[in-house]
């Protein structure tokens, strides 16, 4: 792919494999083996001596122009498309973390993914240290001799803190550490975390990429050195979590459009954000897009847009924040984001249930905070919904 070409174009014709018939679109090798010319072949394939496809589990043609594609858009050399966000990043942890090893973590991330390092990870006497990463100085101070990774989220889910991305990714490169950035909530459209220092990218892609609450996915980009070693190490042998090719072909007709979507995400948004920022019912908004949220400064030094991802505070706390979601008639109440249809959760009994209290406490997710994943229905609409929730507490 022309690394010339905009981003709406690599987005639309990235990764695409020309085929026989001239088909328009590539057709969707849902196939778990293929077939060799020669026992000879077979043999040189396995070991590495000519290119070809061998199983699914370890390289597909469709799973392939998905993982070109993503690359392309994140700038980055290679990527590699996984079952699962947590089949990204569980693969990616497992190939770069041994025993005694320690890493260092964002106090606020996805619950799964807090529970995978907290408890998962320690099983293997991996230590982790959760660390407020939008606080530069707190990760250098936690940093030891037997460091080997630095995770982030920005923004952060769900409560949006904002991490430096340039500013970590000199840390980890002094230290000798891998930096890896979670950039579900962003996509390439909005933040490239390459571009910025990181070492790899992880995306569940069940989200903006594939963009239509069906499927299920994930993905890492990065230097092809260590995607190749995600591929042979973490996916073959110790996760095996693959995505099928017809999942590799959804999330690549959704990214045909991302650009569009994230525009029309983030207008929607800040209608949304508008209205909530103020009313008389709401203690807060967290929203990188606001002047007032803390880390506003670099959001808009490191994000194209301020992204579609709102949380917001009830004065009235959790029996208000489910009064709320009992109430509202368009907004679905489900979890999940970046969906086109505009879906609202409690982060603290739901998504991030996993948190102990005392973990909650800690990373500041309050029992009042309501979370919201802005879709693309008309915005008026939204706030209408709102509103008359809003009016019932
Ligand atoms: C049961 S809760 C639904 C899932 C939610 N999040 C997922 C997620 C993952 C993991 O991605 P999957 O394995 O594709 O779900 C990784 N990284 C981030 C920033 C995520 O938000 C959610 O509603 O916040």
């Amino acid at each position: 792919m022309n690394k010339e070409y905009g981003f709406a174009t690599k987005q639309i014709h990235g990764g695409h494999t020309k085929n026989l018939p001239g088909a328009l679109t590539s057709p969707i090798y849902q196939s778990s083996t293929f077939v060799f010319d020669s026992a000879q072949q077979g043999a040189k394939r396995f070991a590495g001596e000519e290119d070809g496809f061998i199983y699914t589990r370890l390289g597909n043609p469709t799973e392939m122009e998905l993982e070109e594609k993503l690359a392309g858009l994140d700038n980055a050399e290679a990527g590699v498309v996984t079952a699962s966000g947590m089949g990204a990043i569980s693969s990616t942890m497992h190939t770069f973390l041994k025993a005694g090893d320690h890493m260092i973590a964002s106090k606020v991330v996805y619950g799964c993914t807090h529970s995978l390092f907290d408890e998962g990870l320690r099983r293997y006497d991996v230590d982790v240290t959760f660390v407020d990463t939008t606080d530069t100085a707190a990760i250098e101070a936690n940093i030891k001799e037997n460091t080997r990774l630095i995770y982030i989220e920005t923004p952060a889910n769900p409560t949006l803190d904002i991490s430096d991305i340039g500013a970590i990714a000199k840390i980890a490169k002094a230290h000798d550490c891998l930096f890896v950035v979670d950039n579900t909530f962003c996509t390439p459209y909005i933040q490239r975390p390459i571009d910025l220092g990181a070492d790899l990218v992880v995306y569940s892609a069940t989200k903006y990429l594939n963009g239509h609450g069906d499927v299920v996915a994930g993905a890492v980009t990065g230097r092809k050195e260590l995607i190749d070693q995600i591929h042979m190490v973490g996916m073959k042998d110790m996760t095996g979590s693959i995505i099928s090719p017809f999942d590799a072909f959804l999330v690549s007709r959704g990214l045909k459009t991302l650009d569009i979507r994230m525009e029309k995400h983030v207008q929607n948004a800040k209608k949304v954000v508008a209205f909530l920022d103020g009313h008389p019912k709401i203690s807060k908004v967290y929203y990188p897009g606001l002047e007032s949220f803390k880390g506003h400064e670099v959001a808009k030094r490191q994000m194209n847009l301020p992204g579609a991802m709102i949380s917001f505070e009830l004065k009235d706390g959790r029996a208000a924040g489910e009064k709320l979601m009992d109430a509202v008639e368009l907004l679905t109440l489900a979890v999940s984001l970046g969906d086109a249809e505009t879906l609202i959760e409690h982060p603290a009994s739901m998504t991030h249930a996993t948190y102990s209290p005392e973990a909650l406490q800690k990373a500041g997710i309050s029992e009042g905070l309501v979370r919201l994943s802005i879709g693309l229905e008309d915005a008026k609409d939204l706030i209408n919904d709102l509103d008359q929730a809003l009016a019932q507490l």
